[in-house]
């Protein structure tokens, strides 16, 4: 990356910098591969964070399923992690994870999971689990509240044979012929998965992230505290595919130890540790063991360190530094926090991260962990709170006796509660990553780049007034 004009003396974030189209002869936004060399297997540079509102299992397995990656929160519980883990290890790769209720179940009920949209959809099944029908998430939205799944089983939709549908852009040929926005997808009777037209259409775009047995990839994280190898040994045992080590000062001796125990116990997985801000903790880190950085102090949504410490550094210039130095290193970075638009991913790319991290934008989707509630107006949103919140904290040290619990709540660093609210246009973590992924190869065409090391190569920076900033803004009525 090469600054326009001239090389700041202060530090920067995403909205002050812009990207300067180049020459290029790419001549197609198809022709760009996303693919980041960060050794995690993803083939999109886009990973959800650690948080117990963002980062449930279906939204790791459909990341994954796109080729991103999910890091399950150090705050689960052991016996859940590992659950979460095999659970993503035996979703469909080809197909979409079930939302499937029994059919005692309400509409109410199953609109808490999905919303009344078009190209989503349940599966109804009895008692013992046997398959009964599915429901169109729009069928749902015209039906009575209260009224009982099963009890509307005589309008269920049409069900595809897995066999009849060998890859994405047949499965998409017959659901148009159809007339089918969503359908569950059956082998010898059993579901093996849902599609909907725009699923379908995604599987001949995204390559999924799998493992060496070609299940879909999955990352987790463990804090620096406790029995770090005997919890790092139990989550590789389970299958987990990246070991995040994540505290919230990672530039500390605590986060050095802990990461020499995980790299001696040798279990073949990447290392992701953080957070850190400058190249000197990036070197250290490396020297102990990571192969990866999470880099990103106080750029959170949900984070208040900047305006309880002062402490942080602007994001876009900590990617901008941690970058070249894990370079030198052989290492990477994730740029992890303050991420609300496409452009700020590309420009977190730009600065030289092998991937993005994203939290609170993707805690306001349909698979986020947590159900669906509305507001008067009947806007759905799912509720979100920091890792470093009372309400957080409070979770996380609840076999504390009581007297260390309220020592340990008086270091709150986030927000306890807050709305964020599903994009009625994108309210699936999928329509989000269809934007950002969209955006990004259009940003690398710009730059004249087909891949990320040419996109780190070429990309080209200027800094901007905020009137710069308001400029680019799309205004949504006229002045
Ligand atoms: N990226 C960011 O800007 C931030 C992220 N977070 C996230 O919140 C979650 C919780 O992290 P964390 O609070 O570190 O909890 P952890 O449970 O991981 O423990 C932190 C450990 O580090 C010690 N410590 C020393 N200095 C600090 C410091 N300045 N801040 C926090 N701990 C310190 C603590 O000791 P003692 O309690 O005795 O001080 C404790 O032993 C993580 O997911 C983290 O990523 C939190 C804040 C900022
Ligand atoms: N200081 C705090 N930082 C937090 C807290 N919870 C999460 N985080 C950090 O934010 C990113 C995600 O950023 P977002 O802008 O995409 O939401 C996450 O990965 C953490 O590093 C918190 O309570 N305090
Ligand atoms: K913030």
């Amino acid at each position: 990356m090469q600054f326009y004009g001239t090389t700041p003396r202060h530090d920067l974030t995403y909205s002050d910098v812009f990207l300067v189209p180049s020459r290029s002869s790419v001549t197609s936004r198809l022709d760009v591969s996303l693919a980041p060399d960060d050794g995690t297997g993803a083939t999109i540079p886009i990973i959800s964070a650690n948080m117990n509102s963002v980062t449930g299992k279906r939204l790791a397995a459909t990341l994954a399923r796109r080729g991103g990656l999910g890091v399950l929160p150090q705050d689960m519980h052991l016996q859940d992690l590992d659950d979460a883990i095999r659970w993503v290890k035996d979703q469909p790769v080809a197909f979409d994870t079930p939302y499937a209720l029994a059919a005692d179940e309400t509409v109410a009920d199953a609109l808490r999971h999905v919303p009344a949209v078009e190209a989503h959809g349940i599966v109804i099944h009895d008692a013992d689990g046997k398959y009964l029908g599915a429901l169109s998430a729009g069928q749902l939205g015209s039906a009575l509240p209260d009224a009982r799944l099963g009890d509307l089983l005589h309008g269920a939709l049409t069900a595809l044979d897995a066999e009849d549908i060998p890859d994405g852009r047949a499965a998409f040929e017959v659901m148009d012929a159809a007339g089918l926005e969503f359908a569950p997808v059956l082998e010898h009777g059993r579901v093996v998965g849902t599609l909907s037209k725009r699923s379908a259409l995604r599987s001949t775009i995204y390559q999924p992230a799998l493992d060496a047995h070609g299940r879909l990839r999955v990352a987790a994280a463990v804090g620096i505290n406790g029995d770090v190898a005997s919890k790092a040994k139990a989550l590789a045992a389970a299958g987990v595919d990246v070991l995040v080590i994540d505290t919230a000062h990672g530039d500390q001796d605590g986060m050095r130890q802990a990461i020499r125990t995980v790299k001696s116990l040798d279990l073949g997985l990447p290392i992701a540790a953080g957070n850190v801000v400058t190249d000197q903790a990036v070197r250290d880190l490396v020297e102990a063991g990571a192969d990866i950085l999470k880099v990103g102090v106080g750029p959170g949504a949900m984070c208040t360190t900047r305006m309880m410490t002062a402490v942080g550094r602007p994001q876009f210039s900590a990617v901008l530094e941690t970058s070249q130095a894990a370079r030198e290193l052989g290492a990477h970075v994730w740029a992890d926090g303050g991420v609300r638009y496409p452009r700020d991913v590309a420009l977190a790319l730009a600065a030289g991260g092998a991937s993005v991290m994203i939290g609170s934008w993707f805690a306001g989707t349909i698979e986020a962990p947590g159900l669906l509630d509305a507001d008067d107006s009947g806007a759905l949103y799912k509720e979100s709170w920091g890792m470093a919140s009372t309400k957080a904290v409070k979770g996380r040290f609840e076999r504390l006796d009581a007297y260390e619990l309220a020592r340990k709540t008086l270091f709150a660093e986030g927000i306890s509660s807050s709305r964020i609210y599903l994009d009625p246009l994108r309210p699936s973590v999928e329509d989000l990553l269809d934007m950002i992924t969209t955006g990004l190869r259009s940003s690398f065409t710009y730059a004249g780049a087909r891949s990320l090391s040419e996109f780190h190569e070429r990309a080209l920076v200027g800094i901007q007034s905020a009137a710069g900033y308001e400029e680019g803004k799309a205004l949504p009525v006229s002045w």
